[in-house]
């Protein structure tokens, strides 16, 4: 079976406008325009079956959401070939995101000032879901995700766990087979990140439903994902299953500091951090 995402050494160039600060460096700006590039995307490859749950993570700035924008046809690649179930995400967008759902845990894909139930009701317009699948679809939702209470507030007075569970359901109203999470338990109180948790592990098992995450709780990784993709300044550095991440990190411990001063079994975290530093991935 072909994968369900398959991305070839993708490219992707930021150019960002400089100036010298200052009145007189606004006006030099304006008269002599000068651009830096930045290379969030130096030829990622990787591909990703149907039904998998794929962690998707590094260190900030290693290139994650631009891979995620991508792939969600919201940004073009400078290069590099990007596949999702046959179709070019940005050449084809349109129907690309009638079958994609997207979660970008710092932004709402709802409307403020809505109560949560005219928003659904507003998505349902926009995607053209049939009537009858989208009450059944949204009524599950509700119910899995708990949003009985807050169906007539405003997403503005939600909490933000109430607000992450809404933003999901909202992704899913439209029965995508592929659901892109970009830090969704970010800020969420323990409780919260649990429920989220279960829900995604749900939509995945009993679903079927692809998963691509991005996250920087490693808890989440453990919870939920068989394989991981590590990248950092724009290259993957590992793609491989939690596992074998743990055995590379033990088997480098002869050169470095070590993993777990207290000679315990090292947590996730201090694991990613082991493999980042290895890489030297951390921000510039
Ligand atoms: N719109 C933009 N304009 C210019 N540069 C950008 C833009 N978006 C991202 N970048 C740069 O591209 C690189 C990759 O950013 P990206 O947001 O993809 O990283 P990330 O892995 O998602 O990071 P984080 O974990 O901090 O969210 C960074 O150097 C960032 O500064």
């Amino acid at each position: 079976m072909p994968p369900h995402i398959l991305v070839d050494r993708l490219v992707k160039t930021y150019r960002i406008s400089e100036r010298d600060p200052g009145v007189l460096g606004a006006i030099r700006g304006v008269l002599q325009r000068r651009h830096r590039t930045v290379e969030a995307l130096s030829g990622v490859s990787f591909s990703l079956g149907r039904g998998e749950l794929l962690g998707f993570i590094g260190p900030n700035g290693a290139g994650k959401s631009t891979t995620i924008k991508i792939l969600a046809g919201i940004l073009r690649p400078d290069g590099g070939r990007v596949e999702v179930d046959g179709r070019d995400p940005f050449a084809d967008r349109q129907r690309h995101v009638g079958r994609i759902g997207v979660v970008f845990g710092q932004r709402t894909q709802l409307w403020w000032d809505l109560p949560v139930g005219d928003g659904f009701d507003l998505l349902r317009d926009i995607y053209r879901v049939d009537p009858v699948r989208y009450r059944r679809t949204r009524d599950e939702l509700v119910t899995l995700l708990r949003l009985d209470a807050v169906l007539d507030q405003p997403v503005r007075q939600l909490s933000l766990g109430q607000r992450m569970r809404a933003e999901i359901a909202a992704a899913l109203l439209h029965e995508p087979d592929l659901l892109f999470l970009d830090e969704p338990t970010i800020g969420l109180d323990a409780p919260s990140k649990l429920a989220v948790r279960d829900f995604v592990r749900r939509a995945n098992r009993e679903r079927g439903t692809t998963v691509l995450l991005t996250t920087h709780d490693m808890h989440d990784i453990e919870a939920l994902a068989e394989r991981v993709i590590v990248i950092g300044h724009g290259r993957v550095l590992a793609d491989c299953p939690v596992d074998a991440l743990r055995a590379r990190v033990a088997a480098d411990r002869g050169t470095g500091a070590p993993v777990a001063p207290s000679g315990e079994d090292p947590t996730i975290e201090e694991v990613i951090t082991r493999f980042y530093a290895m890489h030297g991935a951390g921000e510039a």
